[in-house]
């Protein structure tokens, strides 16, 4: 299994941008982790992936990956898991199924939200809001990098404990 510091030199290498950047928050960054640059390599994301599966709170029987970066991260630990997957929209599809959680049932079930980048925690809490109304029982959720801004603290006060593969703290230890 790849050492944790060298992921950590990998996806800061492949994702660190700095800049101005508006996040989803609203919020206004000079550093920005573009998670579709760890995505699109496959062996970087296998590697995510596998270090993740560890951290699979016991008893998970669904994961539940968020629109639209949570989805390619879900796919790939489903592989390492062996647990059923789903794909959260953003919002539900207007038409055909007209599903918000697609793939996997999520009612009744013990579900672990997985996602890409955290940082005020607030997509994580509108998702597991709605996976809750669902019927999902959620209490954790788990994500490649937490900013360590907020999010951890956001989520707690919403009944989640998140755990998270890469900090940013890990991602700036990796710079030196
Ligand atoms: O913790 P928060 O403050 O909510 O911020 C993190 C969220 O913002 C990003 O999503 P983005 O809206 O860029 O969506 P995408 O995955 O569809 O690109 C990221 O993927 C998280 O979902
Ligand atoms: O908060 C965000 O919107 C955000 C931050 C970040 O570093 N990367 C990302 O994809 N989204």
């Amino acid at each position: 299994m790849t050492d944790s510091s060298d992921l950590a030199r990998q996806v800061r290498t492949v994702s660190r941008l700095t800049g101005e950047f508006t996040l989803r928050s609203g919020r206004i960054a000079n550093e920005y982790f573009d998670k579709y640059q760890f995505e699109a390599d496959p062996v970087l994301l296998d590697q995510l992936a596998e270090r993740l599966a560890v951290l699979i709170p016991e008893g998970t029987e669904v994961l539940a990956g968020l629109e639209m970066g949570g989805i390619a991260v879900v796919t790939a630990l489903a592989r390492h898991a062996g647990l059923p997957t789903a794909f959260v929209r953003k919002e539900a599809k207007k038409y055909g199924t007209a599903r918000l959680a697609e793939g996997a049932e999520v009612a009744g079930r013990r579900v672990l939200v997985v996602e890409d980048v955290v940082t005020s925690g607030g997509q994580v809490v509108i998702s597991t809001g709605e996976l809750r109304k669902l019927g999902a029982h959620v209490d954790h959720a788990l994500c490649v990098i937490d900013r360590q801004e907020g999010g951890t603290q956001a989520l707690a006060d919403a009944g989640i404990t998140l755990r998270a593969l890469l900090t940013r703290a890990d991602l700036d230890a990796a710079a030196s």
